[in-house]
């Protein structure tokens, strides 16, 4: 490697340990996992069903809190904050895209976009979300309302809504999982857009591994530890690597 200057991470979590429940039916979710995902860059987490990719996501996002280990976005430990300045941060710090679009369906799309800023308070740079409105391609459709459009677009809404604030990053579960392939990857392209053309920062739960290709690196979880990580995917190796996993967790 030549890079002379460490990248900042713009989410992290260390020794992250997540237990649900307790006793006989306590699950371990996540089971000491380090990892950090960059700045400036598209990273995706894979993984099979129920490897702890969500509860990965949640927790760095603080959505969800550890049961030991840290999170942190840049600079903040999450563990430090009361519940108020959780959501505060959440808010202007973070964007969201989730497999449900959740735009509200009276609002129009340009309403839909700026909803989080505007209840915040917040003005934004009018600049940005004329030139995100752009990106996303919705500038003929930002007066319709969300039922007047295809999923593939009302998931263009909710990636205008989330870059919105210029958050330091966000964070997509499964933000294709309601679309079909071609709308999918308009969302993916756009996701990657976002990165390379913005400088934006995006964490992506995905057990695509078509979609995971778009990232400029997978991150590979098995029973809650990280397991792998993968620098310039493709659909194929990416696919192998999942075989890999099914082919050691089969019964011999
Ligand atoms: N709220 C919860 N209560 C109890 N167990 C949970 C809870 N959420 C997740 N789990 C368990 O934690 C483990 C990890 O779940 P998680 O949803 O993070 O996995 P995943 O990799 O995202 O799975 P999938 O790809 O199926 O969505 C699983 O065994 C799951 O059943």
């Amino acid at each position: 490697m030549t890079t002379t200057t460490a990248t900042r991470d713009a989410a992290r979590v260390t020794d992250a340990v997540k237990v649900y429940g307790s006793g006989d039916t306590a699950v371990r979710a996540l089971d000491g996992v380090s990892v950090g995902f960059p700045a400036g860059r598209f990273t995706a987490i894979m993984g099979p069903s129920g490897s702890g990719k969500s509860t990965l996501m949640h927790c760095a996002a603080g959505l969800d809190t550890l049961t030991s280990g840290t999170a942190r976005i840049g600079g903040t430990e999450l563990g430090s904050l009361d519940d108020r300045r959780l959501t505060l941060l959440r808010r202007d710090r973070i964007g969201f895209v989730f497999q449900a679009f959740n735009l509200v369906p009276t609002l129009t799309v340009a309403e839909n976009i700026t909803l989080p800023m505007d209840l915040a308070g917040i003005k934004g740079s009018r600049d940005w979300i004329d030139a995100l409105v752009d990106v996303v391609g919705l500038r003929d459709r930002l007066h319709h309302r969300p039922a007047e459009l295809s999923g593939g677009q009302q998931q263009r809404v909710a990636v205008a809504r989330a870059f919105a604030g210029q958050p330091e990053v966000v964070f997509a579960d499964e933000p294709t999982g309601n679309l079909d392939s071609r709308s999918g990857e308009e969302v993916l392209n756009l996701l990657g857009r976002a990165v390379r053309q913005m400088d934006r920062t995006v964490v992506m739960v995905t057990h695509d591994p078509v979609a995971a290709a778009h990232a400029d690196e997978v991150v590979f979880l098995a029973d809650g530890r990280l397991v792998d990580r993968m620098e310039s995917p493709t659909a194929d190796r990416v696919l192998d690597r999942m075989k890999a996993f099914d082919a050691k967790g089969a019964p011999s």
